[in-house]
C-alpha cells in the first residue's frame, strides 16, 4: 500500500500556502487541490468526486490525463475524462443487488468529498529529486451524500482515497471501511483516461491469455490471443483476474508510453467510446477526441467485495508515466 511518509496535515479548504522551492507547493481553493514537487510535477484533485483532472510530469511539460474540452466541473454530472471514482458499483446496477437504485458507476463520482490534508516527503540535500513525494488525501461517509443516494444504498461506510505523487508516477490508493453493522457488498475501480497522440498508433500489451468479458459483444467472454491489443472501434471489456504483479502497458508506435500496475485489484477495463457513442455523449469534445484517448481502470469489478462490519478493503492504480 502507498507510504505515509508524515501523518496528514490537515488543510483547511479555500486556504492556500505558497512555500518556496524546493519544497512540496500546495495550493486549494473551495473546489479542488493541486500539488506540485519541486520538479515541476503537478496533480490537480476536484473535490467533486475527488477526480483527479490532471496529472503532469516530465516536470509538467507531460499531460498524462484526457480531459474532455466540454467536461462538467461544476458539480452537475460526473467528470468526462481525468481519473473519475467507481463506487460502491461498476456499470449499471444489476436489478437483483443492494445497489440497484444507484446510478450507472455508483455515487462517488458524484458526491463531494472532503480534503483530509496532507502528507510530503522531501529530498532536499538527502538525495535525488526524484524522491519528492505528497500524497492528498480524500474522505467520503454516509455523512456526505445526498438523501437520495443515502436512501438508495443505507450503508455505514467511509472511503479515505490517497493520491500519491511521485516523479513520473501516479497512484491512486482507496481505502473502503464498513463502519457500520450490516454486512454490504461493493466494487470499486479508478476510470483512468490516459492521454494518447493517436490511438491508431496506440498498443495495450499484458493481456494476452487474459479472460475478459466483451461488454460490446452481448457480454461474451473471450480470451485475448493477442500480445499486443489494438483498438479499431469502439471497445468495452472486462479483464478478469490478472496476477497482481502483471503490467499493463499502453505502447505509442511500439514504444511504453505508460505502465499500469495494481495492489489487490485483479481487473482492468479498457474502454473507447469511438466515433458514434462519443458522438452521443453531450460532454465529450472534442467529437474526435477519442483518438487520442483510451481507457484503462484498475477495479475490483468483476465480483462483490464483502465487507462485514468493521472491515476494510484496500486497493491501489499505480500508474508510470514513461517518457
Ligand atoms: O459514460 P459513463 O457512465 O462515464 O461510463 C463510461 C464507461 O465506463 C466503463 O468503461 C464501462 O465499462 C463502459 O461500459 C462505460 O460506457
Amino acid at each position: 500500500m502507498v507510504d505515509r511518509p508524515n501523518k496528514p496535515t490537515a488543510i483547511p479548504v479555500g486556504s492556500s500556502t505558497a512555500v518556496p522551492a524546493p519544497q512540496v507547493d500546495i495550493s486549494s481553493d473551495n473546489s479542488s487541490v493541486t500539488a506540485t514537487l519541486p520538479s515541476g510535477d503537478s496533480v490537480t484533485v476536484l473535490l467533486f468526486g475527488a477526480t483527479v483532472t490532471s496529472w503532469k510530469s516530465a516536470g509538467g511539460k507531460k499531460e498524462n490525463l484526457w480531459l474532455s474540452e466540454k467536461a462538467i466541473l461544476d458539480g452537475s454530472k460526473p467528470v468526462r475524462g481525468g481519473i473519475p471514482l467507481v463506487f460502491p458499483v461498476f456499470g449499471p446496477p444489476p436489478s437483483d443487488h443492494a445497489t440497484s437504485s444507484l446510478p450507472q458507476h455508483g455515487f462517488a463520482r458524484n458526491s463531494r468529498w472532503e480534503f483530509l490534508g496532507k502528507s510530503t516527503s522531501e529530498s532536499a540535500g538527502k538525495g535525488s529529486a526524484g524522491d519528492d513525494s505528497v500524497t492528498l488525501d480524500f474522505g467520503l461517509g454516509s455523512s456526505n451524500l445526498s438523501d437520495s443516494a443515502k436512501q438508495a444504498w443505507p450503508f455505514n461506510f467511509g472511503l479515505v482515497y490517497s493520491v500519491t505523487l511521485v516523479k513520473d508516477v501516479l497512484t491512486t490508493n482507496m481505502t473502503v471501511r464498513n463502519e457500520g453493522t450490516k454486512p454490504f457488498e461493493c466494487q470499486v475501480l479508478f476510470h483512468s483516461y490516459l492521454k494518447v497522440d493517436d490511438i491508431a498508433n496506440t498498443t495495450v500489451s499484458g493481456l494476452d491469455s487474459i479472460e475478459y468479458v466483451d461488454k460490446v459483444n452481448g457480454a461474451s467472454t473471450q480470451t485475448e490471443t493477442n500480445k499486443a491489443v489494438t483498438l479499431t472501434g469502439e471497445t468495452d471489456r472486462v479483464y478478469k483476474a490478472l496476477k497482481p504483479e502483471a503490467k499493463v502497458v499502453v505502447k505509442e508506435n511500439g514504444k511504453p508510453l505508460y505502465e499500469v500496475g495494481r495492489d489487490n485489484l485483479d481487473d482492468v477495463v479498457v474502454w473507447n467510446p469511438w466515433a458514434e457513442k462519443a458522438g452521443g455523449m453531450g460532454d465529450f469534445a472534442p467529437k474526435d477526441g477519442y483518438k487520442q484517448m483510451i481507457c484503462i481502470e484498475s477495479g475490483a469489478v468483476s465480483g462483490w467485495q464483502k465487507l462485514d462490519g468493521g472491515d476494510s478493503f484496500e486497493g491501489a492504480q499505480i500508474i508510470k508515466s514513461v517518457l
